[in-house]
């Protein structure tokens, strides 16, 4: 990667705006660190309340200290500090950002030193598109959701228009979205087109689809996946935005960029808004290869008591090892936990099973221990299984997780699509079917799909040029 040799004024200005949720201020900070390792000026704004957590939780401030030029700003995020921030309250920080946060942002980039070259916007946040363009700024979208769900996403007017939404029988397929017409069934539409949710979705359709229409008009598109992975899909989005920079999997680019720079020994920026608990990698350390399953629904998933506990039956029964994340806070119910725990699950899981609020994800997914993940299918947790080659049990919640988890079944084939179901007795069956009966039909195309992730973001692959050419391209907007 060619560093700006040029003074740190002359480096070009990058200023990277995410969503404040953990999935999106993930990838968006891995960005952040492969542009400051090019030598590029960085600012990054960060929420207050995710900042506040990331200096409370991580090295936030030691780690990018290294990278000179590269700093932190705080906006607000429209929503009252003591805001449970979890289930679907992202659409509500929508509104608020769309009403406080632009004209910070705006007073912002008038008053920054120096100038800013490029804004890497999240795709989401239409605000900052409006706020470049009167500023004359360019702007370029990252979408750090799937690939897969942006087609989805875009194609939603088509699908209205054939009357194919509302969705009323969940296994009728969508004939409207270019490239999934043989697979996509309604109910792997994101859960916002389910009709049950059709009174309070057509506000959530319309933004995300005016926000989604917007990206033709960005200079350009970043996605957070590789040509091998979504070649078909990406052809199709060309068609709508022509300037795609396909650089994932990220957290794979950057791993790749940080040992060019720094050999073996680096360390990581964890970027976890909860504390990591690190005592599971040690129990994982005790555990045979390749028979622990991973449990974890990411940063935004709710379970009810009922829930969880027909998944707590079903990892007991399948008497497998498992290590499972219940978030705080991410159980509903009047205690917020899962109430009075059954005494032979409590036995059980002494047994064989380990529970945190919170663990080092992409290191448990690379751990010899690990050979399942029964996961949410947010689109980061299933690009790190996909790098890692552990096959899937996939149990979306909302969002993309229902486009995520199709293509992991039916296109990919790394896994099982749990989908729509939480009966103790199927999980029992697909943590045994993916762990022992029909392993090999899972670790097989896994494992080649990991070698295809690992060649993409290794030099001359094609995410590793992709990102070579968005640095580049970014260099000529500060000339
Ligand atoms: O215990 C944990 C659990 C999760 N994580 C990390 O948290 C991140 C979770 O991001 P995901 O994308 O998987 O899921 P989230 O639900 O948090 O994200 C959100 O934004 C991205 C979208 O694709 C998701 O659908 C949306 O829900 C992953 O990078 C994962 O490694 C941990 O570090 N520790």
């Amino acid at each position: 990667m060619e560093k700006c040799q040029q003074s740190e004024a002359a480096c070009p200005h990058v200023l990277v705006l995410p969503l404040p949720i953990q999935g999106h201020v993930n990838s968006m900070f891995k960005l952040a660190e492969l542009l400051a390792l090019s030598g590029f000026k960085v600012t990054f704004l960060n929420s207050e309340h995710n900042h506040e957590r990331l200096v409370k939780y991580t090295n936030i401030t030691a780690h990018f200290a290294r990278y000179p030029g590269f700093e932190f700003k705080t906006i607000p995020d429209g929503l009252p500090d003591d805001h449970p921030r979890t289930g679907e309250w992202f659409l509500e920080m929508f509104d608020a950002m769309e009403m406080k946060t632009k004209s910070s942002l705006i007073e912002m980039l008038l008053n920054i030193s120096p100038p800013v070259d490029c804004i890497i916007g999240d795709g989401f946040l239409g605000f900052a598109l409006d706020a470049a363009n009167e500023l004359g700024i360019p702007i370029i979208y990252f979408r750090t959701s799937s690939a897969c769900c942006f087609w989805v996403y875009y194609s939603i007017p088509d699908m209205i228009q054939a009357g194919e939404l509302p969705t009323r029988e969940m296994d009728r397929l969508i004939t409207t979205v270019p490239g999934m017409e043989t697979f996509l069934r309604c109910r792997d539409l994101p859960s916002f087109c389910r009709a049950s949710n059709m009174t309070d979705a057509d506000s959530k359709i319309q933004l995300i689809v005016k926000e989604t229409r917007k990206t033709p008009q960005a200079h350009s598109l970043i996605l957070n996946t590789f040509e091998d992975l979504d070649g078909p899909i990406l052809s199709h989005i060309r068609t709508k935005c022509p300037h795609i920079y396909a650089i994932g999997p990220i957290h794979a680019q950057l791993n790749t960029r940080l040992r060019e720079k720094y050999g073996e020994s680096y360390d990581h920026f964890s970027n976890s808004l909860w504390e990591l608990d690190r005592s599971c990698i040690s129990w994982l350390d005790k555990q045979p290869k390749q028979c622990v399953i991973y449990v974890s629904f990411g940063s935004v998933t709710t379970t009810s008591r009922e829930q969880l506990t027909e998944l707590w039956y079903g990892l007991v029964n399948s008497k497998k090892r498992f290590l499972w994340v219940i978030r705080p806070n991410s159980v509903t119910g009047k205690d917020g936990r899962g109430g009075d725990v059954p005494v032979e699950l409590l036995e059980a899981t002494r047994e064989r099973g380990y529970i945190v609020g919170w663990a080092p994800q992409e290191e448990v997914l690379n751990h010899p221990a690990v050979g399942g993940f029964l996961t949410h299918s947010g689109w980061n947790s299933t690009l790190e299984s996909v790098v890692a080659g552990v096959p899937m049990i996939c149990w979306p919640y909302f969002a993309d997780q229902q486009v995520n988890s199709r293509f992991v079944s039916e296109a990919w084939k790394i896994g099982l699509d749990m989908k729509d179901v939480c009966d103790r007795k199927v999980v029992e069956m697909m943590v045994n079917d993916l762990m022992v009966n029909r392993k090999e039909e899972f670790v097989k195309p896994a494992a080649k799909m990991a070698k295809l992730a690992n060649e993409s973001v290794s030099v001359g692959g094609s995410s590793y040029c992709n990102l070579d050419r968005l640095i580049e391209d970014i260099r000529l907007m500060s000339l």
